[in-house]
């Protein structure tokens, strides 16, 4: 485990850094995940929580992604951060969180975002942007002088990784990869060719 925390600790310090770079999102993640037949789609997320248990992303359970986690809780996430030239690479399996961290979470999103949440099925065809604008007014009716719950189809994932590989631009393509990665009961790590 020692490895795995140390991976945690680089991984939480380059988001420092990313964070206080020019970057508009940079809590911005591909989201890769795959259904019961292995058939791929992938999608940005925003990264809202990070420890040793693992990262979280909040979404739809009933949108694809989430019908295809729970067919196949597994997933890959990918972060490129341009100020930085750096690339973070994470496999694991998924998990939901506990309800009451989503709740503590949901309390936090704007009003808006949580009407929003009501009102899209997400992923789900559209007949029309009047149409949902019209559900966001209802919502607005039907919540007005009251918190707005959260909807029991919105929660977050938890990714536990158990590959992790951090990746640095250098010139002539010869590039840095160090991946630490969970094998035969144990974290390994080594520098992989770029
Ligand atoms: C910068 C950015 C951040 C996003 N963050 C989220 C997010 O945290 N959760 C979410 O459900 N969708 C988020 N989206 C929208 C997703 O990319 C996607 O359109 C949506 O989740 C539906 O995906 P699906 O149909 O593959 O399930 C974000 C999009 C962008 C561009
Ligand atoms: C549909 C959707 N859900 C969730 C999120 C991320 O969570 P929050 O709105 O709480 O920042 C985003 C961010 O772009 C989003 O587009």
């Amino acid at each position: 485990m020692e490895l795995y925390r140390e991976a945690i600790e680089r991984f939480q310090r380059l988001f420092e850094r990313a964070q206080n770079t020019a970057l508009a999102e940079p809590a911005a993640m591909t989201l890769a995940t795959a259904d019961r037949h292995g058939r791929p789609s992938a999608r940005t997320v925003l990264l809202k929580q990070v420890s040793e248990a693992g990262l979280v992303f909040y979404t739809n359970t009933h949108s694809r992604k989430g019908r295809q986690l729970s067919e196949n809780p597994r997933a890959a996430l990918c972060l490129f951060w341009q100020p930085l030239l750096e690339q973070v690479l994470i496999e694991g399996s998924v998990q939901l969180v506990a309800a009451q961290e989503a709740d503590g979470y949901w309390a936090t999103r704007e009003r808006a975002s949580q009407l929003g949440a009501w009102a899209s099925q997400q992923s789900e065809l559209l007949e029309s942007r009047a149409w949902l604008e019209n559900r966001v007014r209802e919502l607005e009716a039907r919540y007005a002088d009251q918190p707005v719950p959260r909807p029991p189809y919105w929660t977050g994932y938890r990714l536990v990784p158990d590959l992790i590989e951090f990746w640095h631009s250098r010139p002539g393509r010869l590039h840095e990869r160090y991946r630490y990665w969970f094998e035969a009961g144990a974290w390994r790590c080594g520098q992989i060719q770029p």
